[in-house]
C-alpha cells in the first residue's frame, strides 16, 4: 500500500494552497509528452466546445442586494515567497526565475545536485545575497525587490548553516540568549531543553560532542521564534546515526514551532526523509516541485528519476503510434514515426524470474514481456541483492535488485520483466554530438 505523505500543516489556507499546488503539478506532470500516454491507449482528443448557459430573462434574477463590505482575502499569504528570482555572477545565471512558497509549519527542500544555485537561492531569501531580479515576501510583506532590501536581522528569519560557528568564549545559555532581548534571556534553558540539552547551559562548546553543538545552533536559531527557518546542509558535519537522530529531532521541534522552513540539500535520502515538498534544482532553474512519494513516482524528466535512484534506461524508436521493445508494446501516440524514447525504469521494478529449463513466462498486463539475459554478476547489498544481467537481444547490461540474499552463479539464465505501472517514458534527449 502507498500513501502520498503531503503534510502541509498549518492553517487551512495552506491546505487550499497545497490542494492548488497538487492541481498543478498534476498539470506540470502532463508535460512530459508521452510518458501519462504510455500506458493508456489512443484518446479522443476532440472535445466539443460546452455550450454556453443560457441567459435568464429579466424577471427570473434575483433581487439585487444591498453591497456588503469586501470579504478579508480566504487564504493566509505563505510564510516565504520567492518569486522570479534571477542571479548572474560574472555573466553567468545562476538562478534562473525561481518562485517557490513555504507555509506555516511546512519544511521545504530545494534539492540538486553541487553547483545548481540552492545556496545563492538560500542567501537571497536571506538577504546575505541581493538578486538581480524578483522578489523576496515573508508573510505577505515584499521584503527584497528591485527597489527595497531589508537586511537579515530585520526578517524574523533564522539561520542554520553547516559551519554553525558557535561562540567559543561565551557558554551554551549565552550562546542560545545571544541576539534575544534582555527581558527573554532567561527563555534560553527553554530552548534548550526543547532540543534535549536542559541543564547544559553553564557548559561552554568544547565541553560538547558535533551533535550536542549542532542542538545548541539549533536552540539558538529558534530562540528568536524566527517565522521562517532557512537551512544549508545543517547536517553534513555530523555521522550517519548521529545525523539521523538529529534530524528528526530537528524536524519535530520545528513543526511544534510552526515554523516554515527551507532547507537546502543535496542528499535525496535526506530530503526524502524530512520534506513536505521537495523542490528539484537544476543548472539554476526549479525543474519541479512536490511531495517526496509524488517526485520520486512521477519523474519529470529521466534526470529527475535517476537523481533518486540508480536507474536503467532502454532507447528505443516509435513506429505507427507505438513504441515495441523487446518488454512489449508501449502506446506511445502523440510522437512522430521515428522519434525516440527513453523508457526508464528503477532496478526494484524489474522482475527476476530464474530460467529452470521451463517455457518463457507468459506476457501480462502487469508485467509487458519477460526478456531473456543471462546473470553477470550478483552482489548482497544487506537488505537486498542487486543482479546485473547481460540482456540477449542488445548485450546491454540491467541491474534488478531483489529484497534478502540472492546470488544465483554467473552465466545463470533469467527472465526480467518490467512493472507497466512503474515505467516512466520520455522523448529521447538529444545525444551528445548529434
Ligand atoms: N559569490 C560568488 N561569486 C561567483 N560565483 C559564485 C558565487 N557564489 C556562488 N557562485 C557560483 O554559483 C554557482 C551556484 O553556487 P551555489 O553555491 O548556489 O550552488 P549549490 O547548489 O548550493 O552548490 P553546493 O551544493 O555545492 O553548495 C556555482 O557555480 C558557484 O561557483
Amino acid at each position: 500500500m502507498t500513501h502520498d505523505i503531503e503534510n502541509t500543516g498549518g492553517a487551512s489556507g495552506a491546505a487550499a494552497r497545497a490542494v492548488e499546488r497538487e492541481a498543478q503539478d498534476a498539470r506540470a506532470d502532463e508535460a512530459p509528452a508521452a510518458r501519462a500516454r504510455s500506458e493508456a491507449g489512443p484518446q479522443t482528443r476532440a472535445h466539443p466546445r460546452p455550450e454556453p448557459p443560457a441567459r435568464k430573462p429579466a424577471h427570473e434574477l434575483a433581487p439585487r442586494r444591498p453591497a456588503r463590505p469586501a470579504a478579508p482575502p480566504l487564504l493566509a499569504p505563505p510564510r516565504l515567497a520567492l518569486a522570479g528570482l534571477r542571479k548572474d555572477y560574472d555573466g553567468r545565471r545562476v538562478v534562473d526565475d525561481v518562485s517557490l512558497e513555504v507555509e506555516p509549519g511546512e519544511l521545504v527542500c530545494l534539492l540538486g545536485p553541487s553547483g545548481c544555485g540552492k545556496s545563492t537561492t538560500l542567501r537571497i531569501a536571506a538577504g546575505v545575497e541581493r538578486q538581480d531580479a524578483g522578489t523576496v515576501a515573508l508573510d505577505g510583506r515584499v521584503v527584497s525587490d528591485g527597489v527595497r532590501h531589508a537586511p537579515p536581522e530585520a526578517r524574523s528569519i533564522g539561520l542554520m548553516f553547516q559551519d554553525f560557528a558557535l561562540f567559543p568564549h561565551l557558554t551554551v545559555a549565552q550562546n542560545v540568549a545571544f541576539g534575544l532581548p534582555r527581558a527573554r534571556a532567561a527563555e534560553a534553558e527553554t530552548y534548550l531543553r526543547r532540543v534535549g540539552l536542559g541543564g547544559y547551559g553553564d557548559k561552554f562548546p568544547h565541553m560538547l560532542s558535533g551533535g550536542e553543538q549542532q542542538r545548541v545552533a539549533l536552540a539558538r536559531a529558534l530562540a528568536p521564534r524566527p517565522r521562517v527557518m532557512l537551512m544549508d546542509e545543517p547536517f553534513s558535519g555530523l555521522d550517519q546515526r548521529l545525523r539521523d537522530e538529529i534530524r528528526d529531532d530537528t524536524l519535530s521541534v520545528l513543526k511544534e514551532e510552526g515554523t516554515g522552513v527551507l532547507l537546502v540539500t543535496h542528499e535525496p535520502e535526506e530530503a526524502m526523509r524530512m520534506a513536505d515538498r521537495i523542490a528539484l534544482m537544476r543548472g539554476g532553474r526549479i525543474v519541479q516541485v512536490g511531495a517526496p512519494y509524488h517526485i520520486y513516482n512521477h519523474p519529470a524528466d529521466l534526470e529527475a528519476a535517476a537523481f533518486f535512484s540508480d536507474v536503467n534506461v532502454i532507447r528505443a524508436v516509435v513506429r505507427s503510434r507505438q513504441t515495441d521493445t523487446p518488454f512489449g508494446l508501449f502506446l506511445t501516440p502523440d510522437l512522430p514515426d521515428g522519434a525516440e524514447v527513453e523508457i526508464v525504469i528503477r532496478p526494484q521494478h524489474l522482475r527476476i524470474e530464474l530460467d529452470r529449463g521451463q517455457p518463457a513466462p507468459r506476457e501480462s498486463a502487469e508485467h509487458g514481456v519477460p526478456a531473456y539475459g543471462r546473470v553477470e554478476r550478483a552482489r548482497f547489498m544487506g537488505s537486498e541483492s542487486l543482479i546485473e544481467a547481460r540482456m540477449e537481444h542488445d548485450g546491454a547490461i540491467l541491474r534488478a535488485t531483489t529484497p534478502g540474499a540472492f546470488l544465483p552463479e554467473r552465466g545463470t539464465g533469467l527472465w526480467l520483466s518490467m512493472r507497466r505501472d512503474r515505467c516512466f517514458l520520455f522523448p529521447a534527449r538529444p545525444r551528445a554530438g548529434a
